[in-house]
């Protein structure tokens, strides 16, 4: 388990210190869909750098497994929201970079790589050059290049928002898919309430300025998902349409603030 306790961050900046987060809690357990959800600039991407070992807690501890995050580490491979593929190398060839400097070697790499190509449905694209590929597509290079190295959880920050609506449904879907077949925790920032509402098992509210936890949810609709529940079905749910509103609202109005207690732990 992946656990912050009350973790503030400030940022020396030359204008004058900015505290960006300030006495946050949260767990990340492993095989969960943790997301992130909060207005611009409340401080999600500094939290997924806390996590990834990117930055250190100005105050307060985050951990794993209690140990320290002293820096990045394999257990836990990130994702960005534009690709950071290496153009001159094919499909196959960036999602086996990473297992070459886990000292695999090539035909390990390539067995290895060929498998998480099939688990992102890329399976027959493993030979083709990274331009020639879609956004979407793109997004699953990067996703089977974290996976490969079989990290216990992924980090996504807002890995869909350059991809089209239709692209974006249906990779959220992916997702749920490559979640439930990895078993990996996974830890993701999005700007979409509908898209978090879908995707997560533990949804958490951040709150601006300073950067807190306004709420946290447990939810099941990804898990209705991957038992066989069709997308459209999940999301014209009343349920589920009453909670983006009421979500919406709370971001909107930040007093309308409800902690749900006990999913933090
Ligand atoms: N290295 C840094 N030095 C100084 N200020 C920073 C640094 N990184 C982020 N900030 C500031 O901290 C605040 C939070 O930034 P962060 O990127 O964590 O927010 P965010 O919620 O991910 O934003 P967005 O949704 O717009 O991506 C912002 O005001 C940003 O300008």
């Amino acid at each position: 388990m992946i656990r912050l306790q009350s973790v503030s961050v400030t940022y020396p900046t030359t204008a004058r210190p900015v505290e960006v987060l300030r006495d946050l809690s949260l767990d990340l357990h492993d095989g969960r869909f943790t997301v992130v959800i909060g207005e611009s600039g409340c401080g999600k991407t500094t939290l997924l750098n806390l996590i990834a070992g990117f930055l250190k807690p100005t105050s307060g501890s985050a951990s794993i497994d209690n140990r320290p995050i002293a820096g990045p580490g394999a257990e836990r491979g990130v994702v960005f929201q534009s690709d950071t593929l290496l153009p001159w190398q094919t499909v196959q060839e960036n999602v086996a970079f990473g297992l070459r400097l886990a000292g695999q070697s090539p035909q390990q790499r390539q067995a290895r790589a060929r498998e998480y190509l099939a688990l992102t449905g890329l399976q027959d694209y493993a030979d083709a050059a990274i331009w020639e590929l879609s956004g979407g597509m793109r997004q699953r290079v990067s996703l089977a290049r974290a996976l490969a190295v079989d990290p216990r959880f992924l980090l996504l920050d807002e890995p869909l928002g350059a991809l089209d609506a239709l692209t974006r449904e249906q990779m959220q879907e992916h997702l749920l898919q490559v979640w439930k077949a990895s078993g990996k925790g996974i830890f993701m920032i999005t700007h979409s309430v509908e898209e978090a509402l879908f995707l997560a098992t533990d949804l958490v509210l951040l709150r601006a300025r300073p950067g807190r936890v306004g709420s946290v949810r447990s939810l099941e609709f990804g898990a209705r998902f991957v038992a066989g529940e069709s997308a459209r079905s999940i999301k014209s749910d009343p349920e589920f349409v009453g909670l983006r509103e009421e979500i919406l609202n709370q971001l909107l109005h930040p007093q309308a603030d409800v902690v749900v207690e006990g999913a933090l732990s």
